[in-house]
């Protein structure tokens, strides 16, 4: 039995004059990859930034390993939850190894330099997510992708125990959406790396996630496997659209297809 590592009770929040989140709960448990899902605007991020302790709720609470995370002293914090953002934070004339190096801050003193433990573990970081050859590479000048790449390097490089990504694959190709997704996965069935990530493409959330919390209104619709939470009338309701569900013809998982909604006639089309 493996206990639960984040925990978010009754939590709102959101940004002055405008409230969010409204009474969210949920427990992310150890060694879990949950995909936190949800139309525009529902309050993914807010709730990955309360997560962080970058977010005070205005009611309710987030707890870390059963300790309130406003209380968690800074440093301590940051070596135990990595965040990957959607904007990769200002890194001006940076390179990538430079970047990089800035997720061992968390663990060094005060003015201490790098020792080989930590040059070790962001050598092995870009190792891990393929990013060796933009090491020299200014991080301001490299495509959204790579850049996204780097940013989760540096998070690996942080050695954190969960790891919160806001849309991870959102720049990336389809290989690329693969790969790292893959890399993830790998990362916490191997490792045990907790994972909270949230993801627009309901697929790969399914293929990927054993656990989708689906965000609506400022609270959880649903929470579930991804045939408990991936259908039709669920999805329908909650992005104002219909979808058919089918399923992955290798992997068995929910697929959905979108319809369009507009069919133009034959003699309209070009050939
Ligand atoms: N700093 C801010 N100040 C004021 N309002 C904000 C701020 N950040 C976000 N919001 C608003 O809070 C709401 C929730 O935003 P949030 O970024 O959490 O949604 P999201 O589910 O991650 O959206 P998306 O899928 O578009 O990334 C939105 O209406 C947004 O406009």
């Amino acid at each position: 039995m493996t206990g639960t590592r984040l925990e978010l009770t009754d939590v709102h929040a959101g940004y002055p004059g405008r409230p969010v989140l409204r009474g969210v709960s949920l427990a992310v448990r150890e060694g879990e990859f949950l995909g936190l899902i949800g139309p525009n605007g529902v309050g993914k991020t807010t709730l990955l930034r309360v997560a962080a302790g970058l977010l005070v709720p205005d009611r309710g609470h987030a707890r870390l390993g059963g300790r309130p995370v406003q209380g968690i002293p800074r440093r301590e914090l940051a070596r135990q939850v990595a965040v990957v953002g959607q904007a990769a934070p200002a890194s001006f004339g940076l390179t990538a190894w430079e970047v990089v190096l800035l997720g061992r801050l968390p663990h060094l003193r005060r003015f201490q330099r790098e020792g080989p433990r930590d040059l070790q573990a962001a050598a092995e970081a870009m190792r891990l997510t393929g990013t060796e050859k933009l090491r020299d590479r200014r991080v301001d000048r490299l495509s959204g992708g790579e850049a996204q790449r780097v940013q989760l390097t540096r998070a690996l490089a942080q050695e954190p125990e969960i790891l919160l990504l806001d849309e991870p694959t959102a720049h990336l190709d389809i290989g690329h959406q693969v790969e790292f997704l893959d890399l993830l996965l790998r990362l916490n069935r191997e490792r045990r790396l907790t994972i909270v990530a949230s993801l627009h493409d309901l697929n790969l959330a399914a293929q990927y996630c054993r656990r989708l919390v689906l965000l609506e209104g400022g609270r959880v619709r649903a929470a579930g496997t991804p045939e408990e939470v991936l259908t039709e009338p669920i999805l329908a309701s909650t992005y104002g659209t219909p979808v058919r569900l089918g399923r992955h013809p290798v992997q068995g998982t929910p697929a959905v297809h979108l319809l369009a909604r507009y069919q133009a006639p034959k003699e309209a089309v070009f050939p």
